[in-house]
């Protein structure tokens, strides 16, 4: 099935049975990527008395509960109650779901101890276009992020006026396949969170932050439709499932 789309005053066609998927799928195996210090998620079916909520334990049905943390535990989108007092959940910031995108391959940069992303490298490779979202893949990029621990690993970051830009810009999306936009151990300043969000100045409740994504090397930087799901949580950060469409 083919759609048509008017962005701005172009028509463009996009294929929807060529979806390309840039979550990390969830699941309770030892191969689940994980964050913050936490173990892996569990799925497990639930028990009261001598009922097993599982069909092969004879039940009727299947009856899992899941316990899992949105933010250590793959793919999940964020809003500016991910660092604010007052609670905000991220569905407010979150109200359409379909975005022009720009996938953009970024190679981190020495600073000091770590690996930083600079703003110079986010505008030259932006070439002067102002995407809805931007779709950050960090190189070396391998397959290995799908199922990596990244506790203690002090993975590669924005840098502040990195993200400051895409605010400058207008980007209200931001994605990367990262744990954090941020630096792991910062002592709380998350520079980056609060540059995107304007935080805590002048809080862009319309904007949201996707991390732990993975895009595959088969797609290319460039141009795209994003289609931006979440699930229906109330809360800072919810799992996401970002997809992404070529224009034709
Ligand atoms: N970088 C922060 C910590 C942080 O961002 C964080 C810590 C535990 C669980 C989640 C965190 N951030 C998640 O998005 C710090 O070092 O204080």
């Amino acid at each position: 099935m083919h759609a048509t789309i008017q962005v701005n005053k172009e028509l463009r066609t996009i294929d929807l049975s060529r979806p390309l998927d840039i979550s990390i799928p969830l699941t309770d195996g030892s191969k689940n990527p994980l964050a913050w210090y936490l173990d892996k998620p569990v799925i497990e079916p639930v028990r009261v008395d001598n009922w097993v909520g599982q069909v092969s334990e004879g039940a009727s049905v299947n009856f899992n509960t899941i316990r899992f943390n949105p933010h250590a535990h793959g793919t999940h989108t964020e809003g500016v109650g991910h660092i604010s007092k007052e609670f905000h959940s991220v569905q407010e910031s979150l109200q359409q779901f379909f975005f022009t995108a720009e996938v953009i391959s970024v190679t981190p940069e020495n600073f000091g101890e770590d690996l930083v992303v600079p703003s110079a490298q986010l505008k030259g490779l932006l070439q002067g276009k102002n995407p809805e979202a931007v779709i950050v893949r960090t190189l070396p990029n391998t397959s290995a992020k799908k199922s990596k621990n990244y506790s203690h690993t002090n993975w590669p970051y924005l840098h502040e006026n990195a993200a400051k830009l895409l605010r400058e810009l207008s980007v209200k999306h931001l994605l990367i396949d990262l744990p954090s936009v941020d630096k792991e151990k910062d002592d709380g300043k998350l520079l980056a969170h609060k540059a995107f969000w304007d935080y805590p100045k002048n809080p862009r409740l319309d904007a949201t932050i996707t991390e732990f994504i993975y895009v595959p090397n088969h797609i290319g930087d460039g141009s795209y439709i994003l289609n931006l799901q979440t699930a229906n949580f109330v809360n800072d950060a919810t799992p996401s499932r970002p997809v992404l469409y070529k224009l034709l």
